[in-house]
């Protein structure tokens, strides 16, 4: 198990440098295998879920290589192979091969997915696009097989209940090469749709309207990727930090941010009087006067995104007066965070999957554990606050989104460790 050490309470100051944003990454590395010429990545993360989707790949002889921040993917040789379990189960997005091989193969044998534990996580919607498409779905012994028509996927209108990011991706995905046009209606607009059409459409894929609640896709026979792609950045790895300096940052930039994709998170923030002044594509948030205390409810993009509703909640902390409220609509059981800040004195409650936040003059250092990503970014800032020492358990959770963490936070002048521990 991975473990954070932090030695808090201490300010933080100077330049961190965002990287390409994990839910896009995350996609468009199983995108890949719908080209029939070699990929390459720019912007790439340094996150376990990319190690975990490289190993996924080789499973496949798909080849891959990750130089700094490039991963070149060469899947030219990829032998259409059965994911069952294993990787698979160490992260949610590992569902996005289904689309993909459906896309490539007409076919895939997909284990059902793992990830964060954040309540039920329903894969409805993605069924229901590729049976939409003419595919028959079989789910036995929590194993997925999809398996196309014998003349192959056709177009078709899909209405998703709820913009889901993952259904639309994995649609995406498969109708590119079906034939026909497919129509996506209440799709999801979230800014790593538009990357991953702008990486698809760059390889001959003709994807109109992504990042409006309507898109159309018109099947061509083949993609091959011609240049690079590089990755936007990671908006949610972004709004970490912000929240991170306005917390315990003495002066803080946070630089490669792209503005527009923040406006939700930074008008709260804003709201709360953290005062951010922007440049061409970096932030620069000066230390936090007296805040006021605020109500957030997470939401669909360009709503308030629910992936920030945990690294925010320290900062409602910091408020003088009143009393916060915190409702996720997207996740309503994504409260875990809560019983572990109460570890370290926080006065925050949880009733009927509403967050209660109280003024907190003091935060005091606790082992703690990260039950998951977000989880463990709140508890991440929460000790960089407090005073003496806080260990994360089960960091890993951190690591599987947060580009090279520890690096970032050195350089910010932070205490901060991560060590390999015996699983007890
Ligand atoms: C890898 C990735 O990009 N992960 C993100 C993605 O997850 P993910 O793509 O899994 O999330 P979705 O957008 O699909 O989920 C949104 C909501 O729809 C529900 N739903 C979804 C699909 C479905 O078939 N049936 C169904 O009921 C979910 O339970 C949830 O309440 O979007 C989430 C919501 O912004 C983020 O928290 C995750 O970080
Ligand atoms: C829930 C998240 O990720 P995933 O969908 O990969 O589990 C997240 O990034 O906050």
């Amino acid at each position: 198990m991975k473990q954070m050490i932090i030695h808090g309470g201490k300010p933080l100051q100077g330049d961190v440098w965002i990287g390409g944003a994990k839910n896009s990454t995350v996609a468009l590395i199983p995108a890949s295998i719908l080209s029939h010429a070699p990929v390459t990545l720019e912007g790439v993360p340094r996150i376990a879920d990319v190690d975990n989707l490289m190993d996924l790949l080789s499973e496949m002889d798909v080849v891959s290589d990750f130089h700094k921040t490039t991963l070149h993917i060469n899947p030219e040789n990829i032998k259409m192979s059965p994911l069952p379990s294993g990787k698979i189960k160490s992260l949610r997005a590992s569902y996005y091969f289904m689309g993909a091989l459906l896309g490539r193969f007409g076919k895939a044998v997909v284990g059902f997915p793992g990830g964060d534990d954040i309540g039920p996580r329903p894969i409805d919607q993605h069924i229901k696009g590729f049976e939409a498409l003419g595919a028959i779905v079989e789910n036995e012994n929590d194993q997925i097989t999809i398996t196309a028509p014998a003349g192959g996927l056709q177009g078709a209108t899909i209405h998703l209940e709820m913009p889901s990011v993952g259904a639309t991706m994995n649609i995406i995905m498969a109708s590119v090469t079906a034939q026909g046009q497919t129509v996506i209606a209440n799709a999801a607009k979230e800014p790593e749709i538009i990357d991953l059409a702008t990486f698809l459409n760059n390889m001959g894929a003709v994807i109109r309207g992504a990042g409006t609640d309507t898109i159309r896709i018109e099947g061509v026979e083949k993609i091959a990727a011609k240049t690079p792609h590089t990755i936007i950045p990671d908006r949610i790895e972004a709004g970490t930090y912000i929240s991170l300096a306005a917390c315990i940052g003495n002066g803080i930039c946070i630089h490669n941010i792209i503005e527009e994709h923040l406006d939700s998170y930074l008008a709260k923030v804003e709201e709360m009087g953290v005062v951010i002044e922007a440049d061409e594509d970096s932030l620069y948030v000066y230390p936090a006067g007296d805040l006021k205390m605020t109500q957030i409810q997470t939401g669909s993009y360009p709503g308030f995104a629910t992936d920030l509703q945990q690294p925010v909640t320290p900062l409602l902390l910091t408020a003088k007066t009143g009393e916060g409220v915190i409702i996720d609509q997207i996740y309503p059981k994504r409260v875990g965070h809560i019983g572990q800040l109460r570890k370290m004195g926080a006065d925050i409650q949880v009733e009927d999957n509403i967050i209660l936040v109280h003024p907190t003059e003091h935060l005091q250092g606790a082992t703690v554990s990260a039950g998951e990503i977000r989880a463990g970014a709140c508890l991440m800032i929460a000790g960089l606050m407090a005073d003496g020492e806080t260990v994360i358990n089960n960091a890993g959770n951190i690591l599987r989104g947060y580009d090279r963490v520890e690096e970032k936070l050195h350089l910010l002048g932070a205490d901060v460790t991560i060590q390999d521990v015996p699983d007890k």
